[in-house]
């Protein structure tokens, strides 16, 4: 997948601007506080329809605005979004109004990485399980469906818990809890075993000093049939106020040497592990889908050494697919083959000068 053509009205700093991203390397330029983040922001937002910095979408509108657009030319659709200060979205393909911005996401596969992105390694679960369903999304097509189904029905379920004493009350909720978790469960686990070999390939080439282990925990022990957990623990969840058990707990266990991620390695090869992570990702959807992934790196240089920043740029473009990467400076984007590549000059939100590298030979 590529963006032939990007649109950003009212966002952030960014008034108005209308780029036409290179096929392969795309990098932004620009002073701290000039707006290149904003631009990976702004297209992060097409692929998730919101921000990987700020969960209030009134902070994104340029100030004194009402709301923000984004629109792209991809491959064969035009994509556009539209946040409004009040919290109303509008959804467009090809000029038609849709409701989910999962369709969106699965016209446009996107990955990022940025400072704050190593959540996915040292957060909460949820940040593992968002990363284990963007893969399971983008190639298996029931997913979607099953999962969304599920989050409904366990609201229900909690719900209920705070209102009745007797178990009875939630065994028809129960049953399709159990039919969907199976479901979602199946097709994560089939995922995570599907992508393994690819994953631990990257991390060898970037972490060789550590041996590398990843184990999925489903959100349940397998011991007990889950309907029989429910049932088991209704007590303690009614206590809670929560479900305990069940796909919505599930989370991925990351080892180096036998210790967990976290307690092992540097800042700089969390970095590098998040990138292994995200390549994976991108290379297996590309395998079995056919879509390549749009890789969107915040300040590449932060926390790398120059070897491991020559070897995570060389990964990055052999992948073959488009990149936007954003850097203070151009030097520090050491180990990227910048002939052929766009600039893109950012000064306070203002997106000019930029050029294509012209390729010789
Ligand atoms: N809603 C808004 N309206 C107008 N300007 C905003 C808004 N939100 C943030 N800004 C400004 O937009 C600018 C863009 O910041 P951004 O984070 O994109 O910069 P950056 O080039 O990535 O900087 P750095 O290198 O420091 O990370 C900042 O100066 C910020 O003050």
């Amino acid at each position: 997948m590529q963006i032939q053509s990007l649109g950003l009205q009212n966002f952030r700093n960014i008034k108005s601007a209308n780029l036409s991203p290179n096929p392969k390397l795309n990098v932004i330029l620009g002073q701290n506080g000039s707006g290149k983040t904003s631009v990976l922001e702004a297209i992060y937002y097409l692929g998730f329809g919101r921000s990987f910095r700020s969960n209030r979408p009134s902070k994104v509108i340029t100030y004194q605005q009402d709301s923000f657009v984004v629109f792209a030319q991809l491959d064969e659709h035009k994509i556009g979004l539209q946040k409004f200060k009040g919290g109303d979205t509008a959804l467009r393909i090809n000029k038609e109004t849709v409701r989910s911005q999962a369709v969106l996401a699965s016209l446009l596969p996107l990955q990022i990485l940025h400072p704050e992105g190593y959540g996915l390694v040292d957060g909460s679960p949820k940040h593992r399980r968002a990363y284990l369903d963007w893969g399971v999304f983008h190639v298996e097509h029931q997913f979607h469906a099953a999962w969304q189904n599920y989050k409904r029905i366990l609201k229900q379920r909690n719900a209920l818990l705070k209102q009745t004493r007797q178990y009875q009350d939630l065994q028809f909720w129960d049953k399709q809890l159990v039919e969907l978790a199976f479901v979602v469960s199946d097709q994560r686990k089939k995922y995570v075993e599907s992508i393994a070999d690819t994953l631990a390939e990257l991390v060898t080439e970037f972490l060789p000093e550590y041996q590398f282990d990843m184990a999925f925990y489903q959100g349940w022990d397998d011991k007990v049939a889950l309907e029989e957990l429910l049932k088991q623990s209704f007590e303690r969840d009614r206590l809670l106020g929560y479900t305990q058990y069940g796909p919505h707990k599930a989370d991925l266990k990351f080892k180096f040497d036998g210790i967990n991620a976290v307690d092992v390695i540097s800042r700089g090869q969390l970095k590098l592990f998040v990138c292994a992570l995200i390549l994976a990702q991108g290379q297996h959807a590309q395998q079995i889908s056919g879509k390549k992934t749009v890789y969107l790196i915040d300040d590449f240089a932060a926390e790398l050494d120059m070897s491991k920043r020559v070897l995570l740029a060389r990964c990055l473009q052999h992948n073959g697919s488009q990149v936007f990467v954003s850097a203070i400076e151009e030097q520090m984007l050491d180990g990227f083959d910048l002939e052929g590549c766009t600039m893109f000059h950012v000064e306070h939100g203002v997106i000019s000068d930029y050029k294509t590298r012209v390729k010789h030979g």
